[in-house]
């Protein structure tokens, strides 16, 4: 095996931490490998909110150009970033056994303030999905952008006078920060894919293909293809107010959807289970479900505030 496997990266402490796990298994499996990292979009421009910039897989591009390129071999992404279609000429290869799926709010103080019904509060995040929701539960509190990577994020938490900022468990995790100022959101429904990594490489390279599937993690992948199915059925965005998630027990697949409205206030929400032989379409019948309940009205208005 004398080919070396370029395997691309974001340069964050995330997408390096992604990136490495990738590497990890291919060395295992006695390929030689060698990291390049490579600047991305989503990184450099910090003061756009994510749905201005209005670009589908703006975290992804640059890689995937790479790929195409042929600057590298592999390309390393959050799979919640990915867009729901592929760019052409690329295959997904690989899905590395999930993380946490869920979000965290890091509060300042305490987070009593969740408990007081008059109290304005303060909360950050430039997810359009984490905003929805939030105002969904608490429709009196006051969202603000918050953008960068997860360190930058953090550090602008501590600069301004908010009370908290919304981040997902698997990114803080990643990168070894663990504030003891956090709570789990254990009703906010994550991102479809959330906490999921994914390797992609170009189609026609059976070698690379060949290299990914011995680690592909199946249960997490028939799980984040149903969530993406039901986001792809809705909308076919990333950053866009839907949530999904998808488990595997006792070869029972369990799905759980939301759709909700840019201000949280229209919702809707479905759930369904199937044997795991039988679940491909749950993600399609969750979607079609919440389409015919009203939720077309409600992609029409999000696609229209675009
Ligand atoms: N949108 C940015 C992004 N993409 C992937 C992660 C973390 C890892 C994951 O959620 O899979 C994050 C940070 C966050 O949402 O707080």
């Amino acid at each position: 095996m004398d080919k070396v496997i370029r395997i691309g990266t974001r340069e964050s402490q995330l997408a390096l931490w992604q990136a490495h796990q990738v590497n990890n298994h291919l060395i295992a499996q006695g390929y030689r490998t060698a990291l390049v990292p490579i600047k991305s979009e989503g990184d450099i421009d910090l003061v756009t909110p994510l749905y201005e910039i209005g670009v589908q897989g703006i975290f992804t591009k640059s890689l995937d150009l790479a790929l195409l390129n042929n600057r590298i071999d592999i390309a390393v992404h959050s799979l919640k970033d990915v867009p729901t279609q592929l760019p052409q000429g690329i295959q997904q290869a690989a899905v590395l056994e999930r993380g946490p799926v869920k979000d965290l709010l890091v509060y300042k103080t305490n987070p009593d303030f969740l408990q007081q019904p008059g109290y304005v509060a303060a909360i950050a995040t430039s997810s359009v999905r984490r905003k929805a929701q939030w105002l969904r539960k608490y429709p009196q509190h006051q969202i603000f952008n918050l953008r960068g990577n997860v360190n930058t994020r953090l550090k602008k938490l501590a600069d301004e006078p908010w009370d908290g900022a919304i981040f997902a468990a698997a990114g803080l995790e990643r990168i070894n920060v663990r504030p003891e100022t956090s709570i789990e959101l254990d009703w906010m429904l994550p991102a479809p894919a959330q906490g999921a990594v994914v390797a992609v490489c170009r189609e026609n390279d059976t070698f690379c293909l060949e290299a990914c599937a011995a680690f592909n993690h199946a249960p997490t992948a028939l799980a984040t293809q149903i969530e993406r199915a039901f986001l792809r059925t809705l909308m076919g965005g990333c950053t866009t107010p839907i949530s999904a998630f998808a488990y595997i027990e006792n070869n029972t697949v369990h799905f759980e959807g939301e759709l909700c409205s840019l201000d949280g206030s229209k919702f809707f929400q479905t759930s369904r289970k199937a044997g795991i032989d039988d679940a491909n379409n749950i993600g399609y019948d969750a979607a079609q479900e919440i389409l015919a309940q009203g939720g077309a009205e409600v992609v029409a208005e999000i696609r229209n505030a675009k």
